[in-house]
């Protein structure tokens, strides 16, 4: 018998050679590539495993041991599967076709015992069997004629399903997805309403001064009015004028603005169009105009830098009137104020002209009810944990309150007002930075007190349901992509799953990592998220056959052992282009032979000596593999990688040590880096070269 190549195996079994090699790891078959010949010993390895799956799991182990049946029955059996395989081949979509399974001994044709069934995101193998009346092992057999390798208890997608079902001549209707629960809001009565303080937000065109002009606002309006006072950035500040308050937004550009839209919220009340007196109404202006009137958010116009020796403001006036905005002292209803940020000249008129529109507004909420608000900004502090700054539209938050936030289960377990100062209780439009949150939220994210036991369910459930939706966006047995693969034998999408320590970082990741999609390959990011690497990510990244990037984090102990078992390729980075590069590289195969980097093992600080001269001396103990003194080491303090450099010391007790291994306290010392701190996890590593692959 001649020996069969994989990929001339693969044919045979009507598999895609990727399938087909992935299976032969699985089953530690060796092969180089899919030209590589196989034994046959291999070969009938393959064919086995093929024949076992076909069997429901609790008859497996019987099949095990029944394992002594004649080379006749298993010839039968193959042959009967290709003649399926050989029908289904000119088979399209709804037509019902005999199937003999291996346990439909007598020809029979499967007839499903429903015309039409429901089912969810995804179903199991026997569920789905269940419903339609067939025996599991005849759906098993048609999924592998599918190219869908599943057993039993495997979960199949509904498009999988819906394929399937036109096999059976069964209609499959998919029920719509569970949208996540909302968070539920409370009706107020329109007596329990009062004033709170109007939520400004300040757009415009690039460099037309919406930063200065915050900053003006801040300086003139925040600090100078209360001696001393330092703001904070904390992504909103209270300005005063005239004994009241005004919220602002200070994350300048329509950016923040359009991330609360998307998420259906929208915390502000009234928007300030900075047009520089000297260059007029620009591209972006007229974005922020549009945006403003789709939220119905009414507009002040600052016109800026009046100052300026060919500032027109006349001219600004006559081109907004193209846009719909027509000035007051034109005859219009646009309020317009000529400002300088710079002399900060006009400010104070800006700001009385901002109450005068709050209160024509009614802009009011109730204060006595549980908070509800919108989340600003957020991202993990590398001291403090995961910190957002939220701004409350409705009700008080106080300290020690369960909340949902967006996804996130959170107990407020401090707050602190924009100028640092820690608060107890923050009403309505108060921006306020919040502590004691499970997981970072996202900027736009809704935030809604409810009791403990409620919060923590909803939050959940919404993860749940998050989750699922991208499970099934990351193509998980789907067939589409199964088809594509096996046609080209080739992947055709590079799933990733992006882990950063700031929100910013990640997005940025994530788009320029889109961009490189080619017409040959698309590069999907299938979640993306801040915070260390975790388990839940490699098995995110397993169910899509996809790849992990992480920006200034690592992964934690679990997903690293994760991954090696999954066989999931994690690659970490510091620098965004790096990242970018070589992924590009992998796109294009041209990834250089590289030194690739060995954890060789972790240990975790339990207190720290100042030692003169050796300065910070870490005493750790060895959690996991070992250290060696001439290993590189990385400081990562919640996940976040806060150090990265060459060990300076080694010691056992007084004694230099080469290597310390695991379960052993040791001593130590890192070159250039004094700030160890107690609980710091310190990750050892070296490099060793390798052919690079993504
Ligand atoms: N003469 C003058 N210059 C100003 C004034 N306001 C801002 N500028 C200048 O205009 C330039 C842009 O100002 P920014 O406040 O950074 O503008 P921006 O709209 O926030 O810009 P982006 O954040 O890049 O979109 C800076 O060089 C400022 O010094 C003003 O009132 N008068």
């Amino acid at each position: 018998m001649t020996k069969k190549r994989v990929y001339e195996f693969a044919k045979e079994l009507k598999l895609g050679s990727k399938q087909l090699m992935k299976l032969l790891n699985d089953l530690d078959i060796d092969y180089k590539s899919h030209m590589s010949s196989l034994s046959d010993e291999a070969v009938n390895k393959v064919k086995d495993h093929l024949k076992k799956l076909e069997q429901p799991q609790d008859k497996q182990k019987e099949a095990n041991s029944n394992k002594v049946k004649s080379d006749e029955e298993k010839k039968k059996k193959l042959q009967k599967k290709n003649k399926s395989k050989d029908q289904r081949k000119g088979k399209t979509k709804g037509t019902q076709q005999n199937n003999a399974g291996p346990r439909s001994r007598k020809n029979e044709i499967v007839k499903a015992k429903v015309e039409e069934i429901e089912i969810g995101e995804s179903i199991s193998v026997q569920e789905y069997a269940k419903l339609l009346g067939i025996e599991a092992t005849d759906v098993i057999k048609k999924l592998i004629g599918l190219g869908v390798m599943a057993t039993l208890n495997n979960e199949i997608d509904a498009e999988t399903a819906q394929i399937l079902g036109a096999e059976y001549g069964v209609e499959t209707k998919i029920k719509e997805p569970e949208k996540p629960e909302e968070l539920e809001d409370i009706e107020d009565k329109p007596e329990e309403l009062i004033e709170r303080p109007p939520v400004v937000t300040v757009m415009g065109h690039v460099d037309h001064g919406k930063t200065s002009l915050l900053d003006a606002i801040r300086e003139e309006n925040v600090t100078a009015t209360e001696a001393g006072g330092i703001t904070q950035h904390i992504g909103a500040y209270q300005a005063q004028i005239n004994g009241r308050k005004i919220t602002f937004l200070d994350t300048p550009g329509h950016e923040a603005f359009t991330a609360m839209r998307a998420r259906g919220a929208q915390a502000t009340d009234i928007a300030i169009l900075v047009v520089a007196a000297d260059d007029g109404v620009m591209p972006q202006t007229v974005e922020a105009i549009n945006h403003a009137k789709a939220a119905g958010v009414p507009v002040i116009v600052a016109i800026n830098k009046i100052d300026k020796p060919d500032s027109n403001p006349d001219r600004v006036k006559q081109e907004l009137t193209e846009h719909g905005l027509v000035s007051e002292d034109w005859g219009g209803e646009t309020i317009c104020v000529p400002v300088s940020a710079i002399r900060k000249e006009g400010l104070d008129t800006l700001l009385e002209m901002v109450l005068l529109v709050a209160e024509m507004q009614e802009i009011k909420a109730n204060p006595d009810r549980p908070a509800r608000g919108i989340v600003i900004e957020a991202e993990l502090d590398k001291g403090r944990g995961p910190v957002a700054t939220m701004l409350v539209l409705k009700g008080t938050l106080k300290v020690g309150q369960p909340l949902v936030a967006g996804s996130i289960f959170g107990k407020v377990r401090a707050m602190m007002d924009y100028k640092g100062r820690r608060i107890k209780s923050a009403g309505p439009s108060v921006p306020v930075e919040v502590l004691g949150l499970s997981d970072v939220p996202n900027a736009g994210d809704v935030f809604q007190v409810m009791d403990e036991k409620k919060a923590r369910a909803v939050a959940g459930e919404i993860q749940t349901v998050k989750r699922e939706e991208e499970l099934r966006r990351s193509g998980k047995i789907s067939l589409d992509e199964l088809f594509n693969s096996m046609q080209a034998g080739e992947i055709k999408e590079l799933n990733i799953v992006i882990k950063g320590d700031v929100q910013g970082s990640v997005e940025a990741l994530g788009q320029s990592l889109e961009r490189l999609s080619t017409d040959e390959v698309k590069v999907n990011i299938i979640h993306s998220g801040v915070g260390g690497i975790s388990e839940t990510d490699v098995m995110l990244a397993t169910a899509s056959n996809g790849i992990i990037i992480g920006f200034n984090v690592r992964p934690d102990n679990n997903a690293r052992k994760a991954a090696e078992k999954e066989e999931i390729d994690i690659h970490v980075y510091r620098v965004i282009y790096e990242a970018l590069d070589d992924v590009k590289a992998a796109m294009t195969g041209l990834l250089d032979p590289e030194f690739k980097e060995v954890v060789l093992g972790q240990a975790k600080v339990r207190a720290t000596f100042k030692v003169p001269k050796a300065g910070t001396i870490a005493g750790c103990y060895v959690t996991d593999g070992k250290v060696t003194n001439s290993a590189k080491v990385r400081v990562i303090r919640n996940g976040v990688v806060v150090h990265e450099g060459a060990i300076d010391s080694l010691r056992r007790f007084k004694d230099d040590a080469k290597e310390v291994m695991q379960g052993y306290e040791c001593g130590v010392g890192l070159e250039n880096y004094n700030d160890i701190k107690d609980e710091d996890i310190l990750e050892f590593y070296t490099f060793v070269e390798v052919q690079r692959e993504l």
